[in-house]
Order: C-alpha cells, then sequence, then structure tokens
C-alpha cells in the first residue's frame, strides 16, 4: 500500500517516520523547497523516552505523479482547503483520511474529494516539533479512524494494521463522529481558556473560577452536541483526566498565539458557535472565548 502524508508539521513528522521505519512505502508532500530540503538531507529525527533515532523519507514539493491508496491529511484545521485543492492533481482517487482536530475538517474535503473516501481519525498522540526536521514525542496516545457514512474505504483496515505495526496504537472505530466531537468538546474547555490565561493545563485545576468557565464551556457545546443527535456521554471528567494527564503542557492553542500563528479556534469553539447560531441556541461563553482568542492572535495585539 502507498501512502502519501500532507503536512510534515509536529504529527505529520512522527506519523511518516513511525510508517517509513516500520517498512511502509510513504511519501510526504510539504510545502516549502526549504523544508524537502532538510528532510532529504537529514532524515526526520524523533526523540522519545530519552531515545533518538533519525528516519529518511522521500518528500515533494510536487503532488502530481505521485499514485497513493491513502491520502493522510495533517495540516492545521485552517490548512484544509489548500491541501485538498492539491488531492486533485492526484492521477488516482485515493481515499482520504483527515487526523486534524476540530469541526467540520470534512467539509473542504468534500469539494474536491468524494464523500465515500473521506475518512475522519482522532489522534490523542501528543507531538512537538522542534525544527523542520526534529519532533518530540510526548505523549503516547491512540489513532480511531472511522466514517461517517459507517462503511470503511477497503484500505482504511489495512492502513489501522499499518499504523499499528508502526507503534501508533491504531484501530477502526464504528462511531467516529462521537469519537471526534468528544476530543473537540475536550480541546474547547481546555484550549482556549490556556491561550488566554497563558496557564499550562494542568494549572486550570488549581482555580476554582477557571473550573467553572470549563465547565460552563462543555454544558453549552454538549448542548450543542445533544442537539445535533451525537451521543458524547460524560465529558466533564474526561476534561479534568486529560488537564491531569497533560499537566505540564502548554496547549497547543497557547503555543500557537505564542509564535504568532493562527490558533484552530474556528474549528473548536468557533464551530460551536456556528452551529448554535444554526439552531439559535445561546452559547454566551463559547462565544466570549471565540472573541477574546481572535483578538489575541490579530496582528493590533501585543
Ligand atoms: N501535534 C499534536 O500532538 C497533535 C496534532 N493534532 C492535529 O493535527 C493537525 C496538525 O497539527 P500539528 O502537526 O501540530 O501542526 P503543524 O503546524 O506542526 O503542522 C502542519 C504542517 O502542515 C504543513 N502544511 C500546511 N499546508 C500545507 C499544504 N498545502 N501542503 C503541504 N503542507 C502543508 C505546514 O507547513 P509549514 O511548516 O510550511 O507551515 C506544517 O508543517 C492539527 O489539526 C492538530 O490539531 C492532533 C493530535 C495531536
Ligand atoms: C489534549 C491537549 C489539550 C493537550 O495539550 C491538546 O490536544 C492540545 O493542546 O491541542
Amino acid at each position: 500500500m502507498n501512502v502519501l502524508l500532507i503536512g510534515a508539521g509536529a504529527l505529520g513528522k512522527l506519523i511518516a517516520a513511525q510508517l517509513a521505519r516500520s517498512g511502509t512505502k510513504i511519501q510526504v508532500l510539504v510545502r516549502r523547497e526549504e523544508q524537502m530540503k532538510a528532510i532529504r538531507e537529514r532524515g526526520v529525527c524523533v526523540n522519545h523516552n530519552n531515545t533518538t533515532y533519525t528516519q529518511k523519507l522521500e518528500v515533494f514539493t510536487e503532488i502530481s505523479d505521485l499514485t497513493p491508496d491513502v491520502v493522510i491529511l495533517t495540516v492545521k484545521s485552517y490548512q484544509t482547503e489548500e491541501a485538498a485543492k492539491q488531492i486533485t492533481r492526484l492521477c488516482n482517487s485515493p481515499t482520504v483520511l483527515s487526523l486534524q482536530n476540530g469541526l467540520g475538517n470534512e467539509i473542504p474535503l468534500a469539494k474536491y474529494c468524494s464523500k465515500d473516501r473521506i475518512m475522519l481519525g482522532v489522534c490523542t498522540h501528543g507531538v512537538t516539533a522542534l525544527s523542520d526536521t526534529t519532533v518530540a514525542w510526548n505523549g503516547v496516545g491512540e489513532i480511531l479512524i472511522g466514517s461517517k457514512r459507517h462503511t470503511l474505504a477497503p484500505s482504511v483496515e489495512r492502513l489501522v494494521r499499518l499504523l499499528s505495526a508502526a507503534g501508533l496504537h491504531a484501530r477502526c472505530s464504528q462511531h467516529i463522529e462521537e469519537d471526534v466531537w468528544r476530543k473537540v468538546l475536550v480541546n474547547c474547555a481546555i484550549n482556549p481558556l490556556t491561550a488566554v490565561t497563558r496557564l499550562k493545563n494542568g494549572d486550570l485545576l488549581e482555580r476554582e473560577d477557571l473550573l467553572r468557565i470549563m465547565r460552563d464551556v462543555v454544558d453549552e457545546a454538549v448542548r450543542i452536541a445533544e442537539a445535533k443527535g451525537i451521543k458524547v456521554g460524560e465529558i466533564w471528567p474526561r476534561v479534568l483526566d486529560v488537564c491531569r494527564k497533560t499537566a505540564e503542557n502548554r496547549s497547543s492553542m497557547l503555543q500557537d498565539l505564542e509564535a504568532n500563528r493562527p490558533t484552530e479556534i474556528d474549528a473548536l469553539n468557533g464551530a460551536i458557535v456556528k452551529l448554535a447560531e444554526e439552531m439559535s441556541y445561546p452559547v454566551p461563553v463559547n462565544r466570549t472565548l471565540v472573541s477574546l482568542v481572535r483578538t489575541l492572535s490579530s496582528k493590533e495585539v501585543i
């Protein structure tokens, strides 16, 4: 099976390196010549559990001659459309797996790829990019893969086996929409609040006032999920558990703000607000956090 991965950031480099190391044929599409040259020269270096390995990778900036069976998308949610357009330039019609966080990544994908070939994934590994060629794999998690249409493309079970053989703990999910929502709800509770306060995830647990805000974020967002017919179950204990297990983390949204990069707020709390508007449900706490994060990430704020 040929796999093409688009986006060699933190998560992409880890997945590509682990797959290549375990013998899967994987090609990687990046968008900068500079990164392509660096990976061709030095390979990708993965730091994990006080050990380091380096893996050579096939890397390109041009997609046109490739014929992958599966495309794995590991760009940020706001980069999906640009990446999806590139998929149309492939010679074939592969299965496309989004491993991105957030709601609605499949919408721009569906403009360019057939819906029955779009698969969604939920990834709970924790990876930080240290450079264009180096990542730190800080948290071992798992990858769930499924389809909103409940029918898995034939290549998916094979991909799940390859990801598992690569040490990435993958499995198929029959309820991927619920799984995506559960992760989104946790990210909605933790990410914007850590971004606004500049606290680590674990610090949120120390403050009653912040816990109350998180609880309100979750309650509002769970109502939206339920109104959409998504059964998410108990989310609050999950939020507390993730805060405890990732206590020393600076959330991805906080890191994005500090590095002056766009954040994924629109695919998280922003998506909740959008759905709430469509249904005329009030979500004041989510709305406030979206405004604060957007303001902080606008160029005018120092
Ligand atoms: N990091 C993690 O631990 C986890 C991340 N996720 C999710 O995975 C997604 C990716 O996250 P992460 O890896 O951290 O993000 P990064 O910003 O580190 O990586 C995104 C990469 O995509 C590249 N890219 C963007 N557009 C294109 C394009 N059109 N063609 C080729 N490459 C492109 C970027 O290139 P450039 O460098 O040139 O900007 C960048 O290298 C997000 O949705 C995130 O929420 C989910 C679970 C865990
Ligand atoms: C789970 C959590 C909150 C870990 O930091 C995360 O996914 C993120 O930072 O985006």
